[in-house]
């Protein structure tokens, strides 16, 4: 049995554009029902949403049901919780608050088998198909797809020392946290904000790594996609859900 090849990783170096969204609900339903959806790719949040390493592993399992690939994020940028995330079959990362090139370096080496990073050994884990696989330990490393997340002012500055990084696929742009640290807290759509991330995807992209970002509807994803970034997640599964269930409890309202 062949160990899985990670299909995100070369459609984004191949020059895609991958339509994500962001799933915050940890939920397994939600998670199997969104990857039959026809998104390219699902981020599962490990920062943000009430779920630890052994709640992931279920919303993989869940995923694997449909056509998106997963993307994990891990509560931070840790050694220990990154090989434990790509243990139980996480390929591709999204590392929160990379603010210099060193802690971009030390993201893609946790990512790695030595001799090229720090990544622990273990034997029979989901990663290799519980030990069946012929060639795990031969394709691991080049399976892995690091991107990192720029989401400070400080970062933005060191843009192209960050993207430069060798065995770092992609940087993301984290709109909320980058709108806080330019004192707009709450307000990514300021247009101090938004200048800044236009100019992060011009960046991003002259690095000739992929830009993506995070969006929370669809007018923002296309104009994000329109500035050049090519992994988008168009929205949150709970802003959606909530929203629809207002709307919908709106429109039942207006009709009495
Ligand atoms: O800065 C951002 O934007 C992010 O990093 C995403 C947030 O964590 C959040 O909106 C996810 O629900």
């Amino acid at each position: 049995m062949q160990a899985p090849r990670n299909t995100f990783k070369r459609r984004l170096a191949a020059g895609e554009v991958l339509n994500g969204f962001w799933l915050s609900l940890a939920s397994p339903v939600a998670s199997e029902a969104l990857s039959l959806a026809g998104f390219d790719w699902l981020l599962f949040d490990g920062e943000h949403a009430p779920v630890d390493v052994a709640g992931i592993q279920p919303l993989l399992q869940a995923a694997a049901t449909g056509t998106a690939a997963a993307v994990v994020r891990p509560a931070w940028n840790d050694k220990v919780l990154i090989k434990r995330l790509l243990d139980i079959g996480a390929q591709t990362l999204l590392v929160p608050f990379v603010q210099t090139a060193d802690e971009a370096a030390a993201a893609v080496s946790a990512s790695r088998y030595p001799p090229h990073g720090v990544r622990g050994v273990a034997g029979a884990t989901r990663a290799s198909r519980y030990g069946l696989t012929d060639d795990y330990f031969a394709v691991a490393n080049q399976e892995i797809c690091v991107l990192v997340q720029v989401e400070t002012g400080e970062a933005l500055a060191r843009l192209e020392e960050i993207a430069a990084v060798e065995g770092v696929d992609g940087v993301f742009i984290g709109p909320s946290d980058l709108a806080a640290s330019m004192g707009h807290l709450g307000r990514p759509g300021h247009p101090e904000v938004q200048q800044a991330l236009e100019d992060a995807a011009r960046r991003i992209a002259a690095t000739g790594k992929a830009p993506g970002i995070l969006a929370t509807n669809a007018a923002d994803a296309r104009r994000y996609l329109g500035w050049g970034y090519r992994f988008v997640a168009a929205g949150v599964d709970l802003g959606v859900m909530v929203g629809g269930a207002r709307s919908m409890l709106q429109a039942v309202r207006a009709a009495d």
